[in-house]
């Protein structure tokens, strides 16, 4: 194992990932003279020769590659300032939307080509009109498709598009969802899609999705199963389990039953079965997904990070909660799926160790297909119990090689258990 220097994973988290992953709807047709298309005409505008490449991981994971080298876009110097989340979205390839647009010029116009730039200390104010003086980071470049008065005018909600990506800093194509017909594709970091993989989803089981929303994963596995398992997916508020609802509708998908409720509490001896909604009992689900809320650490690029030792350390406790829950739910040799978007170990290998101790009817199991690297050394798991889980990040380690693909997406941990008897 090639230990990560402080400052090497922090200049892998500040950088976006190299590819653009979608998950294709299994229940709906894909057709990719769409994006063939697309990035022929982009092609024209950015005079590159070749389009970029793209590919099928499997045929519900298409990759698609960045820009070659030729494709550059000169500066223009009329510097647009952009907040940290939104610089963020540029550099993976989405368009600059109202709301994040801090700082413009006044004596911009439509259509103006401008080059963008993150505000990566947030101190610029909203509205500003000079020079902007703090710590910025070029993004991208592209065309204005608004001005002053409707992004900062008394009175005025901004939304929609103002400024229309041309070329990204990152070289990653400036293709969305909207491209294809509604439902079709989902935008979907790749460490996300294979934690529907280690599922595994199939007709008729019965699945709990803990901590749903919005549905990202839920529609994986329901598509997975052709939609004919029976999925329950479960988030604690009502606005968030509308987003499950959405989600499904938009994708065609009717096997997914949606509940608001606290997973902490979602098992009981008194409940009489899972028809009903939460709570359920004791052992009623063959396969139970636990994509806990967790410190966020492993999403790219970071640009800014406001949070605390105190929040990242505050997670532990509800990560045990559910855990311990999930344990209960799952019916005896059923599987569960713990995932987080963090790269703490305390949240990922620390809670593996916690959960094998606490609850021997346990078993860790591999979490395949094993496309992402092994747990980290020295951290409660030994190297057999590292071999089973997946850890997507920046590491090399001789306990599994891990192809670019993988390593160059978010940070992303997937362990796997059984229920014993
Ligand atoms: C990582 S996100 C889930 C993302 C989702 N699995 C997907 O792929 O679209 C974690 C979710 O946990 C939910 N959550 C947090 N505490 C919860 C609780 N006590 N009960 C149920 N859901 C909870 C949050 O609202 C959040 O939607």
């Amino acid at each position: 194992m090639e230990v990560i220097e402080c400052n090497e994973l922090k200049l892998w988290l500040s950088q976006p990932p190299k590819y653009t992953t979608f998950r294709i709807n299994a229940l709906k047709t894909f057709d990719k003279s769409i994006l063939e298309e697309f990035l022929k005409s982009q092609s024209k505008e950015l005079g590159a020769s070749q389009i970029p490449r793209y590919y099928f991981v499997r045929p519900d994971c298409l990759v698609l590659e960045q820009w070659s080298d030729e494709v550059t876009v000169e500066k223009t110097g009329m510097d647009v300032i952009v907040d940290a989340a939104c610089a963020a979205a540029v550099l993976r390839g989405a368009h600059v939307f109202a709301p994040g647009v801090l700082g413009l010029p006044v004596n911009c116009t439509l259509e103006e080509r401008v080059d963008i730039y993150g505000d990566l200390e947030g101190h610029c104010k909203r509205g500003l009109k000079i020079q902007y003086e703090g710590r910025k980071q070029y993004v991208g470049t592209g065309y204005l498709k608004m001005l002053r008065p409707q992004l900062y005018d008394k009175g005025v909600q901004p939304s929609g598009i103002a400024i229309h990506t041309v070329l990204p800093a990152s070289k990653l194509p400036v293709v969305n969802e909207t491209l294809f017909p509604k439902g079709e594709v989902l935008l979907q970091n790749l460490p996300s899609i294979v934690c529907g993989w280690v599922m595994d989803a199939k007709p008729n089981e019965i699945i709990l999705d803990m901590c749903a929303a919005p549905g990202n994963k839920t529609t994986h596995l329901a598509e997975m199963s052709k939609d004919q398992a029976i999925i329950i997916a479960v988030d604690k508020t009502p606005q968030r389990t509308a987003k499950i609802k959405e989600n499904c509708d938009l994708q065609g998908i009717s096997c997914v039953t949606s509940y608001a409720y606290d997973s902490t509490k979602c098992c009981s001896e008194e409940s009489t079965g899972i028809n009903n909604g939460p709570p359920f009992p004791p052992n009623s689900f063959d396969k139970v997904l636990l994509d806990a809320p967790c410190s966020g650490l492993g999403q790219r690029p970071q640009l800014m990070n406001k949070m605390t030792p105190k929040m990242v350390g505050s997670f532990k406790c509800i990560q045990r909660k559910l855990i311990a829950e999930a344990v209960k739910v799952l019916k005896v040799g059923g599987k569960l799926v713990y995932s987080t978007c963090t790269i703490t170990e305390s949240e990922n290998e620390g809670m593996v160790a916690w959960a094998l101790d606490k609850f021997p009817s346990l078993k860790l199991i591999p979490a395949e297909p094993l496309l992402g690297g092994p747990g980290l050394p020295n951290r409660g798991l030994n190297d057999e119990q590292r071999s089973l889980v997946q850890r997507f990040g920046p590491e090399i380690d001789d306990l599994r090689p891990v192809d670019t693909l993988y390593k160059e997406s978010i940070g992303f941990f997937i362990a796997a258990f059984i229920k014993l008897p």
